[in-house]
């Protein structure tokens, strides 16, 4: 790889910390590196070495997006931080090009004193950006951080996700070329949060990301590469499949203990030997999902863009059977009703909803297309019109979910977005005992039967 092509390079870098088990120890060394430093000879040491990183190396490409995942305690955060240069390596070299800007630690870089406005610019300056920009960008900084009034407010007046707020959207307009983001961090509401995803996706297509996560799923979905570490050691490189899938072998393996040893499967070699059965069984449902979805209009809020040749009048999730408005039960039938209007003539109008998790994730949605190539529709100017779908509600997991919904106008290959919003509804599952995956599904039958005795 040429040096040209290379955002981060980083080589045998090592973190060491100084442990005291007592307060008095820290008074003591302190005493005797002053006799040390006088008489010339080596007193006692009354600290532990503690390595959070060591020996450490790596190198990222531009453009290439890193996930880091590992336990609690493995030494991410110190890594990160001495990337950034906020704090110092014991041993090592650290080479980055172009500008970093991290969304690290919580409120650091920012004087709790200052206002939020205040705060903006010294965190741009910080980061490079001239107070001429900074000030031509404010009112996009402002609105990205969405916090109102308090933006003229002492940010120690702030609630954690406005601290977030703020701090992201100043590194989402320093033109950054590497971004250095802790996932627990970037987690808001779900509005924010999709908001935030939306950038990174974005960011992603020219800059370089290191992208912190304890959460594999979410490391695979924006990572091409990922780094396992384990006790301050890069236990593991590569694909952030292969990593992902290592880090769960491993944890499982810890919790299974020595006596049920996993061994890496290189290839399938089971024999599919499964005989074709018909099995009825009056037995109700094994397998009890509750996952009870809470749906909130958002439409008022809702971002997104428009051209003017129509656009969305309301988004609606209703229940096809008697019940509380607003709550759902996952597996139930129901309607998502988009409703638009059309500002000039459309030759093909298409309706769409899409549902999207808290990273951006697309997990379902349908639009229109299929049925009207059957049966084609046109609206003139002025005309209200509805796209109707009528499907079983999944079973989702716990979590926030926003609804995006679309008005266009066209076929498959060629269409105008017209007006395009990402949160019209946002849903919350708080109750929910789906386990695996991102969708749930009805399951009708889940059970265990002996096959040869
Ligand atoms: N200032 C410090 N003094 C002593 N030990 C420290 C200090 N900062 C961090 N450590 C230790 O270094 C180790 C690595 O910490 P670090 O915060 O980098 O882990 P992490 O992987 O980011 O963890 P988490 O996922 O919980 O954020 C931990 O054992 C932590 O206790």
């Amino acid at each position: 790889m040429s040096s040209d092509e290379i955002a981060i390079k980083v080589s045998n870098l090592s973190k060491c910390y100084q442990i005291y088990d007592r307060p008095q120890d820290r008074l003591k060394q302190s005493i005797y590196t002053r006799v040390k430093r006088f008489m010339g000879r080596a007193p006692g040491q009354y600290f532990r070495e503690f390595w959070a990183v060591k020996g450490v190396s790596f190198e990222i490409r531009k453009g290439e997006s890193v996930g880091i995942i590992g336990r609690n305690g493995s030494g991410k955060s110190t890594l990160l931080q001495m990337i950034c240069g906020t704090l110092n390596p014991t041993a090592g070299v650290i080479q980055t090009k172009g500008r970093i800007a991290a969304l690290l630690e919580l409120g650091s870089g920012f004087n709790p004193e200052f206002t939020g406005r205040e705060n903006v610019f010294m965190n741009a300056a910080l980061l490079g950006l001239n107070k001429e920009k900074t000030e031509s960008r404010f009112e996009d900084i402002a609105a990205f951080a969405d916090i109102g009034d308090f933006i003229e407010q002492p940010v120690k007046t702030y609630s954690s996700g406005m601290m977030v707020r703020l701090a992201f959207s100043v590194i989402a307009h320093v033109d950054a070329d590497i971004l250095v983001i802790d996932e627990a961090l970037a987690v808001g509401d779900a509005i924010f949060t999709q908001k935030c995803m939306r950038f990174i996706r974005e960011f992603q297509r020219k800059g370089t990301l290191l992208f912190v996560s304890h959460d594999s799923g979410a490391i695979q979905n924006l990572c091409h590469n990922a780094i396992w570490l384990a006790q301050g050691k890069s236990r593991m490189m590569g694909s952030s499949k292969d990593v992902s899938e290592a880090y769960l072998q491993y944890g499982l393996q810890e919790i299974y203990g020595e006596e049920a040893k996993l061994v890496s499967i290189e290839e399938g070699r089971a024999v599919n030997c499964i005989e074709e059965e018909t099995f009825q069984s009056d037995a109700p449902p094994t397998v009890d999902y509750e996952s009870m979805a809470m749906v909130n209009d958002n439409l008022a809020q809702a971002k997104g863009w428009k051209t003017g040749g129509a656009n969305i009048i309301s988004v609606k999730l209703q229940r096809l059977t008697p019940g509380v408005e607003g709550v759902f039960e996952g597996g139930e039938m129901v309607r998502m009703t988009v409703r638009a209007q059309a500002h000039e003539p459309l030759k093909n109008p298409i309706l769409g909803f899409l549902i999207r998790d808290r990273l951006g994730q697309d997990l379902f949605g349908e639009n229109t297309l299929a049925f009207t190539e059957l049966n084609p529709i046109s609206v003139k100017a002025g005309v209200t019109f509805d796209g109707l779908f009528e499907f079983r509600l999944p079973m989702l997991p716990n979590g926030q979910y926003a609804v995006m919904a679309s008005v266009a106008d066209g076929n498959y290959q060629v269409n105008i977005q017209h007006h395009w919003l990402h949160d019209a509804l946002i849903i919350n599952i708080s109750s929910s005992k789906i386990r695996y995956g991102l969708v749930g599904i009805l399951f009708e039958r889940a059970e265990l039967k002996v096959v040869h005795e």
